[in-house]
Protein backbone atom coordinates (compact mmCIF):
# COMPACT_ATOMS: atom_id res chain seq x y z
CA UNK A 1 0.00 0.00 0.00
CA UNK A 2 0.96 3.60 -0.77
CA UNK A 3 2.28 6.28 1.81
CA UNK A 4 -0.72 8.05 1.01
CA UNK A 5 -2.78 4.82 0.78
CA UNK A 6 -2.36 4.23 4.30
CA UNK A 7 -2.65 7.40 5.29
CA UNK A 8 -6.12 7.58 4.67
CA UNK A 9 -6.90 4.95 7.18
CA UNK A 10 -4.58 5.82 9.77
CA UNK A 11 -5.35 9.67 11.63
CA UNK A 12 -1.66 9.62 13.00
CA UNK A 13 -0.02 9.26 9.62
CA UNK A 14 -2.68 11.38 7.88
CA UNK A 15 -1.68 14.01 10.66
CA UNK A 16 1.80 13.39 9.87
CA UNK A 17 1.13 14.62 6.07
CA UNK A 18 -0.74 17.58 7.17
CA UNK A 19 1.77 18.89 9.86
CA UNK A 20 4.68 18.92 6.93
CA UNK A 21 2.43 20.03 4.81
CA UNK A 22 2.68 23.12 7.09
CA UNK A 23 5.69 23.05 8.29
CA UNK A 24 7.61 22.41 5.03
CA UNK A 25 5.33 23.97 1.94
CA UNK A 26 3.75 26.33 4.52
CA UNK A 27 0.67 25.42 3.12
CA UNK A 28 -2.49 26.50 5.76
CA UNK A 29 -4.59 23.57 7.17
CA UNK A 30 -7.67 24.50 5.36
CA UNK A 31 -6.02 23.79 1.99
CA UNK A 32 -4.25 20.92 2.97
CA UNK A 33 -7.88 19.61 4.16
CA UNK A 34 -9.27 19.90 0.95
CA UNK A 35 -7.26 18.10 -1.23
CA UNK A 36 -5.92 14.11 -0.88
CA UNK A 37 -5.26 12.11 0.95
CA UNK A 38 -7.45 14.42 4.11
CA UNK A 39 -10.47 14.50 1.91
CA UNK A 40 -10.44 10.79 0.66
CA UNK A 41 -10.22 9.16 4.46
CA UNK A 42 -13.01 8.79 6.55
CA UNK A 43 -15.02 11.48 8.62
CA UNK A 44 -14.01 9.43 12.27
CA UNK A 45 -10.03 9.54 10.95
CA UNK A 46 -10.47 12.88 9.60
CA UNK A 47 -11.31 14.60 12.59
CA UNK A 48 -8.96 12.65 14.98
CA UNK A 49 -5.87 13.54 12.28
CA UNK A 50 -7.16 17.13 12.36
CA UNK A 51 -7.11 17.66 15.98
CA UNK A 52 -3.73 15.66 16.03
CA UNK A 53 -2.48 17.73 14.01
CA UNK A 54 -3.26 21.11 15.59
CA UNK A 55 -2.54 19.62 18.70
CA UNK A 56 1.19 19.01 17.68
CA UNK A 57 1.60 22.03 15.75
CA UNK A 58 0.44 23.91 18.90
CA UNK A 59 2.71 22.22 21.07
CA UNK A 60 5.75 21.33 19.25
CA UNK A 61 8.35 23.74 21.52
CA UNK A 62 7.00 22.09 24.07
CA UNK A 63 7.64 18.80 22.64
CA UNK A 64 10.98 19.33 21.56
CA UNK A 65 12.13 20.74 25.21
CA UNK A 66 10.48 17.63 26.76
CA UNK A 67 12.80 15.18 23.92
CA UNK A 68 15.52 17.07 23.83
CA UNK A 69 17.32 15.45 27.15
CA UNK A 70 16.93 12.06 25.44
CA UNK A 71 18.11 12.92 21.33
CA UNK A 72 21.39 12.04 20.84
CA UNK A 73 21.64 14.73 17.56
CA UNK A 74 18.76 16.47 15.90
CA UNK A 75 16.02 13.93 14.18
CA UNK A 76 15.37 14.10 10.36
CA UNK A 77 12.03 16.53 10.41
CA UNK A 78 10.03 13.00 9.38
CA UNK A 79 10.93 11.10 12.10
CA UNK A 80 11.20 14.59 14.51
CA UNK A 81 7.23 14.95 13.42
CA UNK A 82 6.87 11.72 14.62
CA UNK A 83 8.44 12.30 17.70
CA UNK A 84 6.48 15.70 18.34
CA UNK A 85 3.25 13.83 17.65
CA UNK A 86 3.53 11.31 20.08
CA UNK A 87 4.64 12.88 22.87
CA UNK A 88 1.80 15.06 22.73
CA UNK A 89 -0.65 12.37 22.90
CA UNK A 90 1.39 11.05 26.11
CA UNK A 91 1.68 14.24 27.70
CA UNK A 92 -1.65 15.86 26.48
CA UNK A 93 -4.46 12.59 25.81
CA UNK A 94 -2.43 10.42 29.01
CA UNK A 95 -2.87 7.88 25.94
CA UNK A 96 -1.17 4.28 27.48
CA UNK A 97 2.37 4.71 26.40
CA UNK A 98 2.28 1.33 24.69
CA UNK A 99 0.17 2.16 22.36
CA UNK A 100 1.72 5.50 21.43
CA UNK A 101 5.17 4.53 21.12
CA UNK A 102 4.74 1.25 19.34
CA UNK A 103 2.59 3.22 16.56
CA UNK A 104 5.19 5.97 16.84
CA UNK A 105 7.71 2.81 16.15
CA UNK A 106 5.41 1.48 13.17
CA UNK A 107 5.43 5.00 11.70
CA UNK A 108 9.32 5.67 12.00
CA UNK A 109 9.92 1.85 9.94
CA UNK A 110 8.27 3.31 7.21
CA UNK A 111 10.02 6.54 6.75
CA UNK A 112 13.64 5.79 8.50
CA UNK A 113 13.63 2.44 8.90
CA UNK A 114 17.23 2.68 10.97
CA UNK A 115 15.85 5.26 13.53
CA UNK A 116 12.85 3.09 14.86
CA UNK A 117 15.32 1.69 17.29
CA UNK A 118 16.17 5.27 18.34
CA UNK A 119 11.92 6.55 18.44
CA UNK A 120 11.18 3.80 20.85
CA UNK A 121 13.79 4.19 23.01
CA UNK A 122 13.31 8.02 23.40
CA UNK A 123 9.46 7.44 24.01
CA UNK A 124 10.12 5.60 26.20
CA UNK A 125 12.15 7.25 28.58
CA UNK A 126 9.67 10.57 27.40
CA UNK A 127 6.68 8.42 28.97
CA UNK A 128 9.18 7.50 32.14
CA UNK A 129 10.78 10.57 32.59
CA UNK A 130 9.16 13.19 30.29
CA UNK A 131 6.83 15.15 32.23
CA UNK A 132 8.94 17.96 34.52
CA UNK A 133 10.88 18.77 30.93
CA UNK A 134 7.08 19.44 29.12
CA UNK A 135 5.65 21.57 32.41
CA UNK A 136 8.60 23.72 32.76
CA UNK A 137 8.75 24.49 28.88
CA UNK A 138 8.09 28.03 27.87
CA UNK A 139 5.28 28.35 25.74
CA UNK A 140 5.56 28.26 21.83
CA UNK A 141 7.06 31.81 20.59
CA UNK A 142 5.33 33.64 18.17
CA UNK A 143 7.87 33.96 14.78
CA UNK A 144 10.17 37.41 15.44
CA UNK A 145 8.03 39.38 12.70
CA UNK A 146 4.76 38.83 14.83
CA UNK A 147 5.93 38.76 18.27
CA UNK A 148 8.34 42.21 17.19
CA UNK A 149 4.85 43.81 16.15
CA UNK A 150 3.07 42.37 19.37
CA UNK A 151 4.95 43.82 22.09
CA UNK A 152 5.82 47.13 20.51
CA UNK A 153 1.72 47.29 20.65
CA UNK A 154 1.16 45.26 24.01
CA UNK A 155 4.57 44.83 25.91
CA UNK A 156 6.79 41.61 26.33
CA UNK A 157 4.57 40.49 29.24
CA UNK A 158 0.74 40.30 27.75
CA UNK A 159 2.43 38.55 24.40
CA UNK A 160 3.58 36.03 26.50
CA UNK A 161 -0.02 35.46 28.08
CA UNK A 162 -1.46 35.51 24.25
CA UNK A 163 1.35 33.01 23.86
CA UNK A 164 0.18 30.53 26.74
CA UNK A 165 -3.33 30.95 25.20
CA UNK A 166 -2.31 30.04 22.18
CA UNK A 167 -0.75 26.47 23.61
CA UNK A 168 -4.17 25.56 24.72
CA UNK A 169 -6.62 23.56 23.48
CA UNK A 170 -9.73 26.20 22.35
CA UNK A 171 -13.04 25.96 24.06
CA UNK A 172 -16.39 25.80 21.10
CA UNK A 173 -18.62 28.93 21.87
CA UNK A 174 -21.94 29.14 20.22
CA UNK A 175 -24.48 32.15 19.44
CA UNK A 176 -28.20 31.25 20.57
CA UNK A 177 -30.66 31.83 17.62
CA UNK A 178 -32.70 33.68 20.27
CA UNK A 179 -33.87 33.79 23.83
CA UNK A 180 -36.11 30.35 23.39
CA UNK A 181 -32.90 28.67 21.54
CA UNK A 182 -32.50 25.10 22.85
CA UNK A 183 -29.20 24.82 23.58
CA UNK A 184 -26.58 22.23 24.82
CA UNK A 185 -24.78 22.03 28.21
CA UNK A 186 -22.11 24.63 28.82
CA UNK A 187 -21.48 28.37 30.83
CA UNK A 188 -23.68 31.07 29.40
CA UNK A 189 -20.90 33.85 29.04
CA UNK A 190 -21.09 37.66 30.09
CA UNK A 191 -21.56 38.70 26.20
CA UNK A 192 -24.65 36.21 25.55
CA UNK A 193 -22.37 33.46 23.97
CA UNK A 194 -22.85 30.03 25.40
CA UNK A 195 -19.01 28.24 25.94
CA UNK A 196 -19.77 24.67 25.41
CA UNK A 197 -18.95 22.03 28.32
CA UNK A 198 -18.30 18.75 26.28
CA UNK A 199 -17.95 19.82 22.40
CA UNK A 200 -17.39 16.42 21.21
CA UNK A 201 -19.57 15.84 17.69
CA UNK A 202 -21.16 19.01 17.18
CA UNK A 203 -23.83 18.00 14.66
CA UNK A 204 -25.11 15.57 17.31
CA UNK A 205 -25.63 18.28 19.99
CA UNK A 206 -29.37 18.95 20.43
CA UNK A 207 -30.51 22.24 18.71
CA UNK A 208 -27.96 21.56 15.86
CA UNK A 209 -30.64 20.53 13.15
CA UNK A 210 -32.99 23.14 13.75
CA UNK A 211 -30.38 25.86 13.60
CA UNK A 212 -31.01 27.00 17.13
CA UNK A 213 -27.55 28.22 17.87
CA UNK A 214 -24.43 28.03 15.52
CA UNK A 215 -20.60 27.56 16.04
CA UNK A 216 -18.60 31.35 16.85
CA UNK A 217 -16.24 32.76 18.65
CA UNK A 218 -17.24 34.79 21.89
CA UNK A 219 -15.32 37.55 20.32
CA UNK A 220 -16.71 36.77 16.54
CA UNK A 221 -20.27 37.11 17.46
CA UNK A 222 -20.06 40.84 18.71
CA UNK A 223 -19.61 43.14 15.63
CA UNK A 224 -23.09 41.55 14.70
CA UNK A 225 -24.19 42.66 17.94
CA UNK A 226 -23.04 45.87 17.95
CA UNK A 227 -24.75 46.62 14.44
CA UNK A 228 -27.94 46.02 15.76
CA UNK A 229 -29.87 45.43 12.70
CA UNK A 230 -33.52 46.05 13.31
CA UNK A 231 -36.51 43.73 11.51
CA UNK A 232 -36.86 45.42 8.00
CA UNK A 233 -33.45 47.30 7.63
CA UNK A 234 -31.43 47.02 4.35
CA UNK A 235 -28.26 45.53 5.98
CA UNK A 236 -25.11 44.40 3.63
CA UNK A 237 -23.09 41.53 5.05
CA UNK A 238 -19.45 42.25 3.06
CA UNK A 239 -17.43 39.86 3.44
CA UNK A 240 -19.85 37.04 4.38
CA UNK A 241 -18.64 33.52 4.25
CA UNK A 242 -19.06 31.09 5.83
CA UNK A 243 -21.25 32.78 7.89
CA UNK A 244 -21.76 32.83 10.97
CA UNK A 245 -22.50 36.80 11.45
CA UNK A 246 -24.88 36.75 8.36
CA UNK A 247 -26.82 34.21 10.47
CA UNK A 248 -26.93 36.83 13.42
CA UNK A 249 -28.02 39.82 11.04
CA UNK A 250 -30.52 37.15 9.26
CA UNK A 251 -32.03 36.39 12.42
CA UNK A 252 -32.79 39.82 14.11
CA UNK A 253 -35.08 40.25 11.07
CA UNK A 254 -33.41 42.58 8.75
CA UNK A 255 -33.39 42.41 4.93
CA UNK A 256 -29.63 41.33 4.44
CA UNK A 257 -27.33 40.87 1.44
CA UNK A 258 -24.20 38.28 1.72
CA UNK A 259 -21.34 39.37 -0.07
CA UNK A 260 -18.44 37.78 -0.85
CA UNK A 261 -15.44 37.33 -3.43
CA UNK A 262 -15.13 33.09 -2.86
CA UNK A 263 -18.48 31.58 -4.44
CA UNK A 264 -16.80 28.57 -3.08
CA UNK A 265 -16.73 29.61 0.38
CA UNK A 266 -20.34 30.71 -0.28
CA UNK A 267 -21.03 27.54 -0.58
CA UNK A 268 -20.72 27.10 3.22
CA UNK A 269 -22.62 30.03 3.56
CA UNK A 270 -25.56 28.60 1.58
CA UNK A 271 -25.21 25.13 3.63
CA UNK A 272 -25.41 27.28 7.34
CA UNK A 273 -28.77 29.20 5.87
CA UNK A 274 -30.44 25.77 4.61
CA UNK A 275 -30.01 24.51 8.06
CA UNK A 276 -31.10 27.30 9.78
CA UNK A 277 -34.21 28.49 8.12
CA UNK A 278 -32.59 32.03 7.68
CA UNK A 279 -32.80 33.81 4.65
CA UNK A 280 -30.17 36.06 3.40
CA UNK A 281 -29.68 37.50 -0.44
CA UNK A 282 -26.51 36.07 -1.47
CA UNK A 283 -23.97 38.39 -3.81
CA UNK A 284 -21.00 36.51 -5.24
CA UNK A 285 -18.58 39.81 -6.09
CA UNK A 286 -15.52 42.23 -5.17
CA UNK A 287 -16.78 44.20 -2.69
CA UNK A 288 -14.32 47.05 -3.09
CA UNK A 289 -15.56 47.33 -6.94
CA UNK A 290 -19.14 45.98 -6.14
CA UNK A 291 -22.23 48.79 -7.14
CA UNK A 292 -25.82 48.20 -5.72
CA UNK A 293 -28.36 50.28 -6.98
CA UNK A 294 -29.93 51.40 -3.39
CA UNK A 295 -27.69 52.71 -0.05
CA UNK A 296 -27.73 50.11 3.10
CA UNK A 297 -29.10 50.89 6.21
CA UNK A 298 -26.64 49.38 7.85
CA UNK A 299 -23.64 47.45 6.78
CA UNK A 300 -20.96 44.68 8.67
CA UNK A 301 -17.63 44.51 6.93
CA UNK A 302 -15.42 41.88 8.36
CA UNK A 303 -12.47 41.94 6.35
CA UNK A 304 -9.56 39.81 5.37
CA UNK A 305 -6.64 39.96 7.42
CA UNK A 306 -3.99 38.09 9.37
CA UNK A 307 -6.17 36.22 11.11
CA UNK A 308 -3.35 36.31 14.03
CA UNK A 309 -6.15 37.10 16.63
CA UNK A 310 -7.33 33.16 15.86
CA UNK A 311 -3.73 31.68 16.33
CA UNK A 312 -5.17 29.07 19.39
CA UNK A 313 -7.45 27.84 16.88
CA UNK A 314 -5.27 28.29 13.80
CA UNK A 315 -2.05 26.92 14.23
CA UNK A 316 -1.27 26.91 10.93
CA UNK A 317 -1.04 30.77 10.86
CA UNK A 318 2.17 31.51 12.43
CA UNK A 319 4.21 29.55 9.59
CA UNK A 320 2.05 30.60 6.67
CA UNK A 321 1.57 33.87 7.36
CA UNK A 322 4.21 37.10 6.51
CA UNK A 323 4.48 40.80 7.08
CA UNK A 324 4.39 41.24 3.08
CA UNK A 325 0.80 39.75 3.66
CA UNK A 326 -0.01 42.20 5.80
CA UNK A 327 0.72 45.19 4.10
CA UNK A 328 -1.54 43.35 1.37
CA UNK A 329 -4.30 42.73 3.62
CA UNK A 330 -4.54 46.47 5.26
CA UNK A 331 -4.57 48.40 1.77
CA UNK A 332 -7.63 45.60 0.82
CA UNK A 333 -9.31 46.54 4.09
CA UNK A 334 -8.63 50.61 3.47
CA UNK A 335 -10.24 49.70 0.02
CA UNK A 336 -13.29 47.63 1.23
CA UNK A 337 -13.92 50.25 4.04
CA UNK A 338 -14.01 53.20 1.67
CA UNK A 339 -16.20 51.33 -0.56
CA UNK A 340 -18.17 50.68 1.97
CA UNK A 341 -19.03 54.02 3.44
CA UNK A 342 -19.81 55.01 0.16
CA UNK A 343 -22.48 52.03 0.19
CA UNK A 344 -23.80 53.22 3.57
CA UNK A 345 -27.06 55.66 3.07
CA UNK A 346 -27.02 59.36 5.26
CA UNK A 347 -28.16 58.35 8.93
CA UNK A 348 -26.78 54.66 8.74
CA UNK A 349 -24.62 52.55 10.90
CA UNK A 350 -20.95 50.50 10.29
CA UNK A 351 -19.48 48.16 11.70
CA UNK A 352 -15.84 47.29 10.83
CA UNK A 353 -13.99 44.09 12.27
CA UNK A 354 -10.82 42.09 11.85
CA UNK A 355 -9.24 38.93 13.35
CA UNK A 356 -6.51 40.54 13.75
CA UNK A 357 -4.16 41.78 16.66
CA UNK A 358 -1.89 44.05 14.69
CA UNK A 359 -3.04 47.61 15.11
CA UNK A 360 -1.66 47.82 11.18
CA UNK A 361 -5.36 45.68 10.46
CA UNK A 362 -7.02 47.70 13.66
CA UNK A 363 -6.12 50.70 15.15
CA UNK A 364 -4.13 52.03 12.29
CA UNK A 365 -6.76 51.71 9.29
CA UNK A 366 -7.41 55.12 7.56
CA UNK A 367 -11.40 55.61 8.47
CA UNK A 368 -13.08 57.07 5.73
CA UNK A 369 -13.90 60.88 6.53
CA UNK A 370 -17.84 60.75 5.86
CA UNK A 371 -18.47 58.58 8.97
CA UNK A 372 -17.77 59.15 12.84
CA UNK A 373 -17.67 56.74 15.60
CA UNK A 374 -20.91 55.54 17.33
CA UNK A 375 -20.36 55.13 20.67
CA UNK A 376 -23.51 54.32 21.64
CA UNK A 377 -23.42 50.90 19.92
CA UNK A 378 -21.51 49.82 22.70
CA UNK A 379 -24.47 50.32 25.42
CA UNK A 380 -26.66 48.08 22.95
CA UNK A 381 -24.45 45.02 24.33
CA UNK A 382 -24.02 43.32 27.46
CA UNK A 383 -20.86 41.93 29.49
CA UNK A 384 -18.30 44.25 27.34
CA UNK A 385 -14.79 44.08 29.65
CA UNK A 386 -13.80 47.99 30.27
CA UNK A 387 -10.30 47.11 29.38
CA UNK A 388 -11.62 45.93 25.69
CA UNK A 389 -12.64 49.96 25.28
CA UNK A 390 -9.43 51.31 23.06
CA UNK A 391 -11.03 54.51 21.95
CA UNK A 392 -14.84 56.08 21.60
CA UNK A 393 -16.44 53.70 19.57
CA UNK A 394 -13.96 51.12 19.38
CA UNK A 395 -12.87 47.66 20.99
CA UNK A 396 -9.28 46.03 20.89
CA UNK A 397 -10.05 42.37 22.35
CA UNK A 398 -7.17 39.89 23.20
CA UNK A 399 -6.95 36.56 23.34
CA UNK A 400 -5.84 36.56 27.15
CA UNK A 401 -9.01 38.30 28.15
CA UNK A 402 -11.30 35.63 30.10
CA UNK A 403 -7.68 33.65 31.16
CA UNK A 404 -9.56 31.63 33.25
CA UNK A 405 -12.29 30.84 30.80
CA UNK A 406 -9.21 29.91 28.32
CA UNK A 407 -9.29 33.10 26.61
CA UNK A 408 -11.17 34.41 23.60
CA UNK A 409 -10.34 35.32 19.76
CA UNK A 410 -8.64 38.28 19.48
CA UNK A 411 -9.91 41.39 17.38
CA UNK A 412 -10.26 44.63 16.58
CA UNK A 413 -14.28 45.95 16.19
CA UNK A 414 -14.74 49.34 15.44
CA UNK A 415 -18.48 51.12 15.27
CA UNK A 416 -19.53 54.17 12.96
CA UNK A 417 -22.07 56.10 11.90
CA UNK A 418 -22.90 58.17 8.71
CA UNK A 419 -24.24 62.01 9.28
CA UNK A 420 -27.49 63.18 7.84
CA UNK A 421 -30.36 61.62 6.75
CA UNK A 422 -33.81 61.89 8.59
C1 LIG B 1 -12.91 37.11 7.88
S1 LIG B 1 -13.60 36.27 6.55
C2 LIG B 1 -15.31 36.58 6.78
C3 LIG B 1 -15.96 35.73 7.85
C4 LIG B 1 -17.47 35.91 7.88
N1 LIG B 1 -17.88 37.28 8.03
C5 LIG B 1 -18.13 35.10 8.99
O1 LIG B 1 -18.50 35.63 10.01
O2 LIG B 1 -18.27 33.90 8.81
C6 LIG B 1 -13.21 37.32 5.22
C7 LIG B 1 -13.92 37.01 3.92
O3 LIG B 1 -13.58 38.05 3.01
C8 LIG B 1 -13.68 37.50 1.71
N2 LIG B 1 -13.04 38.46 0.78
C9 LIG B 1 -11.73 38.63 0.52
N3 LIG B 1 -11.55 39.63 -0.36
C10 LIG B 1 -12.78 40.10 -0.69
C11 LIG B 1 -13.25 41.11 -1.56
N4 LIG B 1 -12.41 41.85 -2.29
N5 LIG B 1 -14.59 41.29 -1.66
C12 LIG B 1 -15.45 40.55 -0.93
N6 LIG B 1 -15.05 39.56 -0.09
C13 LIG B 1 -13.73 39.35 0.04
C14 LIG B 1 -13.03 36.16 1.85
O4 LIG B 1 -13.46 35.28 0.81
C15 LIG B 1 -13.53 35.71 3.23
O5 LIG B 1 -14.66 34.90 3.10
Amino acid sequence: MSQSAKAVQDPRALALTLIAGVERDRRSLADLEAEAPYKDAPPEVRARAGRLARQTLRLSSRADAALGPFLARPPRPEIRDILRLAATELMVDGSAPHGVVSEAVTLAKRRQPRASGMVNAVLRKLAADGRQGWDKAPPKRLPGWLRGRLSAAYGNARVAKMEAIFEATPPVDVTPRGPDATLPEGEILPTGSLRLAAPGRISALPGYDDGAWWVQDAAAALPARLLDAQPGERVLDLCAAPGGKTLQLAATGASVTALDVSDQRLGRLRDNLARTGLAAEIVVADGAAWQPEDGFDAILLDAPCSATGTIRRHPDLPYIKSAAQVSELAALQTALLERAAEMLRPGGRLVVCTCSLLPQEGEDLAVPASLVPNPEAMDRVPGLEAAWTARPGALRITPESWAEKVGIDGFWIAAYRKPGGA
